[in-house]
């Protein structure tokens, strides 16, 4: 997948990320130079596998806004939900929605333990929380019949085994293709154990 310049909006996406990155720090200085080749190509992964998924999006912990700006791009037909706490992260993420003219984005700017339920069809998380404490905001905020895709590090099994000594739920696992190790966990039926 590869993101093509000056045409596609998440180019200006890739741009606005630079620009104020100095300023809020919305990925590590150090990965500023691969925000198309690592950041976006990783959450274009997920567009890719959650391709039959419908209804309202909740992307929770969105940070700069991955994967939620990511997906709401290349899925304008579904609402998509930004829940983020950091008010300055809050501002980016609304600047992008309007100079992308994203009208199907909304930006919470809440925490996800205090925010009322919204009880969505899908939810995304990148980097926010160890398996057993993103469980629980998933449980929170997701529909029961609903699916939730979590972009997990190299060391997801492990998150795996000890998120199903409190919780029990279907797992689909798809190997990350840009982060040796990775994995986007496809969770399903999500219950207490
Ligand atoms: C490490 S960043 C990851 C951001 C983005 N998902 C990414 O992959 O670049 C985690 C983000 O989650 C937000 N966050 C952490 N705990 C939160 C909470 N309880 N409620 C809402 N947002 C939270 C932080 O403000 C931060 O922006």
């Amino acid at each position: 997948m590869t993101v093509s310049r000056e045409t596609d909006p998440l180019e200006k996406y890739a741009a606005l990320i630079r620009k104020w990155n100095p300023v809020i720090n919305l990925v590590a200085p150090s990965t500023l130079d691969q925000v198309e080749s690592r950041h976006i190509a990783d959450c274009l992964q997920l567009v890719t596998i959650s391709a039959k998924a419908r209804g309202p999006w909740l992307d929770m912990g969105s940070g700069g806004g991955l994967p939620g700006i990511v997906l709401a791009i290349r899925r304008p037909d579904l609402p998509v939900t930004l829940l983020e706490s950091d008010k300055r992260k809050g501002s980016f993420l609304r600047t992008v929605a309007r100079e992308l003219e994203l009208t199907n984005v909304q930006i919470i700017s809440e925490r996800i333990e205090s925010a009322r339920p919204l009880f969505s069809s899908n939810i995304s998380a990148r980097a926010l929380a160890p398996l057993p404490l993103l469980m629980s905001y998933v449980h929170r905020h997701l529909d029961p019949r609903g699916r939730a895709w979590l972009m997990k590090g190299r060391n997801w099994q492990s998150e795996v085994e000890e998120a199903r000594k409190i919780w029990s739920f279907q797992l689909n696992a798809h190997e990350s293709h840009t982060h040796p190790g990775a994995a986007i966990l496809e969770l399903t039926d999500i219950r207490y154990a």
